[in-house]
């Protein structure tokens, strides 16, 4: 199988940050989605992983080709959306149609006509008068008519309404189910990574905590609510983090479906991308 991304070791420094050792391989035809706070690295992780931003590593192959010797071939393949576009203000999106006509050998001047149409994006007005959602969609219009192979993002879909992140999240999903395209998306919006994401790559202070496949992790953790004193008829092993909360306790466990044939009168619930967030960041040790 092909990868679409192998990672190995990649560290950046910074005076106050280091981004450590992190390896990884993802398979094409996926969904990557990275999570974690502010400040963790996803932003860093990206930017040194596309040669942004020079870094160490021992390995880094996107769609199988060495970042450092084949940078021009893998760039044409890749479409890259950030949180800011960046294109001049002054240009309408016809005439940045045009101009990307001349940068991607791919370029699809109909199909960027049509996804204008589709996104309700004026084609003849400046960029000065879109507000920032209608800049983003016209981000997805451009990287979906190019052709690429790998789709990255990072932040991008914050500024959008939840019915165009829906479509945007449809439009993802179609993208990676045809011809074996891989998406990367770094988001606060773990709702969305929930819905779409095959793998997760979990940041905190600039440590990779995991890289799991999304069912793997829907079919080992688990959320359990209890009262605090039921605690102690928990094995250590089966608990992640626990958090108290006002009148109860709730519990991130490991092998969920062990432990509801134990506890068969308590309700153990699939843990969400924000739960994981919560527990391995804010959670205690049960000892
Ligand atoms: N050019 C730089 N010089 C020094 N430190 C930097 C630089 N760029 C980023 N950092 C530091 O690296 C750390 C990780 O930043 P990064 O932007 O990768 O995080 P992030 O996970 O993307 O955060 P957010 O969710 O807020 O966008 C931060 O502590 C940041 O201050």
């Amino acid at each position: 199988m092909t990868h679409a991304l192998v990672i190995e070791n990649l560290t950046k420094r910074y005076k106050d940050f280091t981004l450590d050792k992190i390896s990884f391989t993802l398979p094409q035809g996926t969904i990557l989605g990275i999570i974690g706070e502010n400040g963790s690295g996803k932003s860093t992780l990206i930017n040194t992983m596309l040669g942004i931003i020079p870094s160490d590593y021992s390995r880094l192959d996107i769609l199988g080709r060495d970042l450092k010797t084949k940078p021009n071939e893998i760039k044409s393949d890749l479409a890259v959306i950030f949180d800011d576009a960046g294109y001049d203000e002054y240009f309408t999106p016809l005439q940045i149609g045009r101009f990307l006509s001349y940068v991607y050998p791919n370029w699809n001047m109909n199909m960027f006509r049509s996804y204008l149409h589709r996104f309700g994006l004026p084609a003849k007005k400046r960029l000065k008068t879109f507000s920032r959602g209608m800049r983003t969609k016209l981000e997805f219009a451009i990287a979906f008519s190019h052709d690429p192979k790998f789709l990255i993002m990072d932040e991008a879909t914050n500024g959008l309404d939840p019915i165009f992140r829906d479509e945007i999240l449809e439009l993802l999903r179609e993208f990676s189910e045809e011809e074996n395209h891989t998406v990367l998306i770094a988001s606060h919006i773990t709702s969305d990574l929930d819905k779409i994401a095959d793998y997760v790559a979990f940041l905190h202070q600039g440590k990779l905590l995991f890289f799991q496949p999304y069912d793997k992790l829907q079919n080992e953790y688990g959320i359990l609510t209890c009262k605090n004193s039921f605690l102690c008829n928990l094995n250590p092993a089966d608990v992640v983090f626990y958090r108290k909360e006002e009148y109860n306790c709730r519990v991130l466990v490991k092998n969920r479906f062990a432990l509801a044939k134990i506890f068969q009168d308590m309700e153990i619930l699939p843990a969400t991308l924000e739960d994981l967030m919560l527990f391995y960041t804010k959670g205690e040790k049960l000892k």
